[in-house]
């Protein structure tokens, strides 16, 4: 209790005092009689009713620009309830501040207007303000309905007798047409009313009414939407025009097929905020044209057709929507989707009923224009020459490849890594030589059999401290074969041992004339091992390079080989290139082989990242979908669908390649003849294997005796020995055939000679190889003598048998042996008898057949030469008549 000094204290009765305080809060102290004359003084409080809103206070800023607040005669709708209308103090910022007194809102009941303070004044005449917005929003929507139900109700009428016709066809087709396909529809598209409404502030054009919908509207359009039930769950908001001509049920239909997105966006894709009636005209006019198809109206294209096409990709040929052709296709009963491929006669169908013409071509066309352009002279800038190194086996190939790469490596960045990517690029003077990394003619002509000429020089190695080998003679007539110019590398210089001027000697003999002999091949006398003469050879390799003059234009898509390609864990399928015209770059479509890909990086031979890989430059490329073969073409290509296509047709020239290896073989020296006879060749290529170098001279000289005017065979190679692999490859590359005169082939050669389709054709009589090509020359030709490949055996030892003499105790090595068919006895790939089996037996039992891995007994009819190491090769003969 407090007792103040300023408090006025008044007698309200005759025992109360009541003392006021001059503040807003008045105080006064009451005397309370408590008996026995005494009193107690009760201080009372009176404070004057004061009613804050937190607002009110917050809103210090001006009231916004609006109609000056009108005393309303009614109240608002309930639907805008009004402002609470607050007591505030006309003066609040003269009160000091009581922080500790809680603040109490109450609404005095019975206020009139004049009453209210300025904030209640506000708020009533905001709510008011909003109440006639809506009301004049609500007005012009009234307007703007009546206007569409007008235009529509002349629209609808135009197509009414259109719709009729097409009523009966849709009818038809009804429950086919199930599934739902995204297309708008001008007649049944609805169109969100929140969305078409325009805002308030924004006056409705009245020469472009927008379309809208009243609450009436959307509620029989509900009513309508509970009739149909789920079906038009995708249907976002129901169809804002009645089209009197088209009866309900059909409308429907036609809703429940449409996801009607469309309808929300104008014609740019962005949303649509009221939709002039013109702009949903020419969109309705649009889409019953793609219904209609009506052939007047449409742009007639020529439409290319391979021999498959995507969906999509012929629906961009007719520009067409892909939409349009699957909605045919599942009229006619087929589900597709744009991705699937379909054949030439089925796109003509499709064309032609959009009404297009179409243009079949060959399937090789679809390689047209991408593979071997040709380039203006004027396009021309010189390029590297491109290099592979061959010879025979241990003279020295891998270590001159090393010692080249690596003295590079060295002088050029000092650290810098070299990686092996298939190919490698030295620089000499200033000029560029690419290496090819792998060594060997037998790589060089894979290559080559595969069509790729990618080698310009071939450096002939040859040890000096040994002679010219059978490799050597080989790489001579696989470079010679090619057209490629030789370069001679005498190796091993370093050796006391060596002798360069013999090696030349007998070059000369398989005709190789080197320049210190009179001739024009240049030959340089190396050491791989003590580098010694390597820029000698690099500048004769430029040299050359400069006889060649090695040009290609830079500046097109890029063409070239694959040189190798692998399938790596973390980078996926690597292929190694060599771009020989144009530039690659990351970003491009290639197809090489049957692959296709985006390249998605390039990688150089030091293992650098590299933004484009010009002519002559190997590189390893990323990103195609799997791993080509070495030789395989790559180019560039516009487009994906360009790519599939090429790849396609190259996975069925394959397939088609291999069903024609079961047919027969290509190789046959009776399709080369009638080959030769077709196309007005003038040479027969042959490769030539024998048992000795004088029965090979001996075909070669009588082969020669049969040379007309207008054919003569050419031998592309011979030697001794059996048909090697590298003689298959040789052959496919040069499309010769291929003799074996008293030799086989190896496992290896007959595989590849299946694979590339090869025959390879044995003969033990001169007369009958030379009888056989002169009646082919001459037209006449014999029956065909096919043989069949049975299968193996080695012998593992010679038993001698009492009476029955010498037997072969043998293991089936490949395939199998068949008794009753032809046996050869094969020693070091080298035919020793041919003939019939006398026995084939199992244990003791003589059996008809022995399988692979199982032993038998065999004995040749009439010839007991036999030892433990020969092979018996088991085989089948049939004569075949020739048919021109
Ligand atoms: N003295 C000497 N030895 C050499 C020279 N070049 C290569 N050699 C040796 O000859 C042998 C064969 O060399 P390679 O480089 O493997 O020969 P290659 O022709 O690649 O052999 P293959 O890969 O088997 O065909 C190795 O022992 C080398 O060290 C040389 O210039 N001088």
């Amino acid at each position: 209790m407090t007792d103040n000094k300023d408090d006025k204290t008044l007698s309200v009765t005759g025992k109360k005092t009541l003392t006021l305080k001059p503040s807003g809060v008045s105080q006064g102290t009451v005397r309370q009689d408590i008996g026995r004359g005494r009193t107690k003084a009760v201080v009372v409080e009176t404070r004057k009713r004061r009613l804050t809103r937190p607002e009110d206070e917050k809103a210090s800023a001006p009231v916004p620009q609006a109609r000056p607040a009108e005393p309303a005669p009614a109240a608002p709708r309930p639907a805008a309830p009004a402002a609470p209308r607050v007591h505030q103090p006309s003066a609040p910022q003269q009160r000091p501040p009581q922080p500790q007194q809680p603040v109490r809102q109450e609404r005095p009941r019975g206020a009139v207007l004049h009453d209210l303070s300025a904030g209640e004044m506000e708020a009533r005449r905001r709510a008011l303000v909003e109440a006639q917005a809506r009301e004049v929003e609500e007005t012009k929507q009234r307007a703007i309905d009546e206007a569409r139900r007008k235009a529509e109700a002349e629209e609808a009428a135009r197509r009414a007798a259109e719709d009729a016709a097409r009523r009966a066809e849709e009818v038809k087709e009804e429950g086919t047409q199930a599934q739902e396909v995204e297309a708008p529809a001008p007649a049944a598209v609805p169109v969100r009313p929140s969305e078409v409404r325009p805002a308030a502030p924004r006056p409705a054009a009245p020469s472009a009414p927008v379309f809208g919908r009243s609450r009436k509207e959307e509620e029989e359009e509900e009513e309508r939407g509970a009739a149909r039930g789920p079906a038009r769950g995708k249907v976002v908001a129901p169809a804002p025009a009645k089209v009197p001509a088209r009866p309900k049920g059909e409308e429907d239909r036609r809703r429940g097929k449409l996801t009607v997105t469309t309808a929300d966006v104008d014609e740019e894709g962005a949303p649509s905020r009221g939709r002039s009636l013109a702009s949903m005209r020419r969109r309705q006019e649009k889409f019953r044209r793609s219904q209609m198809q009506e052939p007047r109206e449409k742009i007639v294209r020529e439409v290319v057709l391979p021999e498959t096409i995507t969906i999509q990709e012929l629906s961009q040929r007719m520009s067409e929507r892909a939409v349009d052709v699957i909605k045919y296709l599942m009229k006619e009963g087929q589900m597709m989707k744009p991705g699937d491929v379909i054949d030439a006669d089925l796109a003509e169908i499709i064309a032609t009923e959009f009404g297009h013409t179409v243009k079949r071509v060959s399937e090789s066309d679809v390689e047209e224009g991408i593979f071997d352009v040709a380039d203006e002279e004027g396009e021309l800038l010189p390029r590297p020459p491109v290099v592979t190194i061959m010879g025979h086996v241990d003279h020295g190939k891998t270590s001159l490849l090393d010692a080249i790469r690596n003295a590079n490596v060295v002088a050029g960045e000092a650290g810098g890594i070299t990686q092996h990517i298939g190919a490698y690029q030295v620089e000499q003077n200033g000029q560029k030589i690419t290496f090819i990394d792998t060594p060997g003619h037998a790589a060089f002509t894979a290559m080559r059999a595969r069509g790729a000429q990618a080698t310009d020089i071939a450096i002939l190695v040859v040890a000096a401290d040994d002679s010219v080998m059978p490799q050597t003679i080989e790489s001579i007539n696989h470079a010679k074969a090619a057209g490629v110019p030789i370069i001679v590398a005498i190796n091993k210089i370093d050796k006391p041992t060596a002798n360069p001027q013999k090696v030349r000697t007998e070059l000369l003999q398989h005709e190789v004339f080197v320049e210190s002999m009179g001739g024009e091949v240049l030959d340089v006398e190396v050491s791989a091992k003590n580098g010694t003469n390597l820029d000698k050879l690099l500048e004769a390799i430029l040299l050359q390079a400069e006889i060649l003059d090695l040009k290609a234009n830079p500046n097109r898509t890029a063409e070239g080989t694959v040189i190798e390609a692998e399938l790596d864990r973390g980078r996926g399928a690597v292929a190694t290139v060599l771009v020989q015209k144009g530039t690659l770059r990351p970003g491009q479509i290639i197809v090489a082989g049957d692959q296709w890909g985006r390249v998605r990086a390039l990688v150089n031979d030091k293992g650098d990242h590299v933004k484009e890989a010009g002519p002559a430059m190997p590189v390893e490329v990323l990103g195609l979908s799997g791993t080509p073969a070495a030789g395989d073409k790559f180019a560039v290509v516009e487009n994906e669908a360009r790519a599939r296509e090429i790849s396609e047709y190259r996975l069925r020239l394959a397939r088609d390649k291999a069903a024609a290896r079961q047919s027969g073989s290509r190789g046959s020296l009776e399709q080369m003849m009638s080959q030769l006879q077709t196309s007005g060749m003038k040479e027969f290529p042959l490769v030539i294997k024998g048992d000795v170098q004088g029965s090979i001279e001996a075909i070669a000289g009588a082969l020669d005796k049969l040379g007309t005017e207008e054919v003569r065979a050419r031998i592309v190679h011979s030697a001794v020995g059996g048909v090697t692999e590298s003689d298959i490859s040789l052959a496919e590359a040069s499309n010769a055939a291929i003799i074996g005169f008293n030799v086989r082939a190896n496992t290896q050669a007959r595989q590849a000679a299946e694979r590339g389709g090869i025959e390879i054709r044995y003969y033990n009589i001169i007369y009958d190889l030379v009888d056989d090509v002169k009646a082919a020359m001459s037209g006449l030709l014999s029956p065909e003598r096919r043989e069949t490949f049975l299968g193996n055996a080695e012998i593992l030892e010679v038993f001698n048998i009492t009476k029955v003499g010498k037997v072969a105790g043998c293991r089936v090595t490949e395939g199998k042996v068949e008794r009753g068919a032809g046996v050869r006895l094969v020693r070091d790939n080298v035919v020793i008898h041919e003939g019939k089996l006398k026995t084939l037996k199992r244990f003791k039992d003589e059996v008809s057949e022995v399988p692979v891995g199982q032993e038998c007994g065999m004995a040749f009819e009439n010839y007991e030469d036999i030892r433990a190491g020969d092979v018996i090769e088991c085989f089948r003969v049939e004569h075949v008549t020739r048919t021109l």
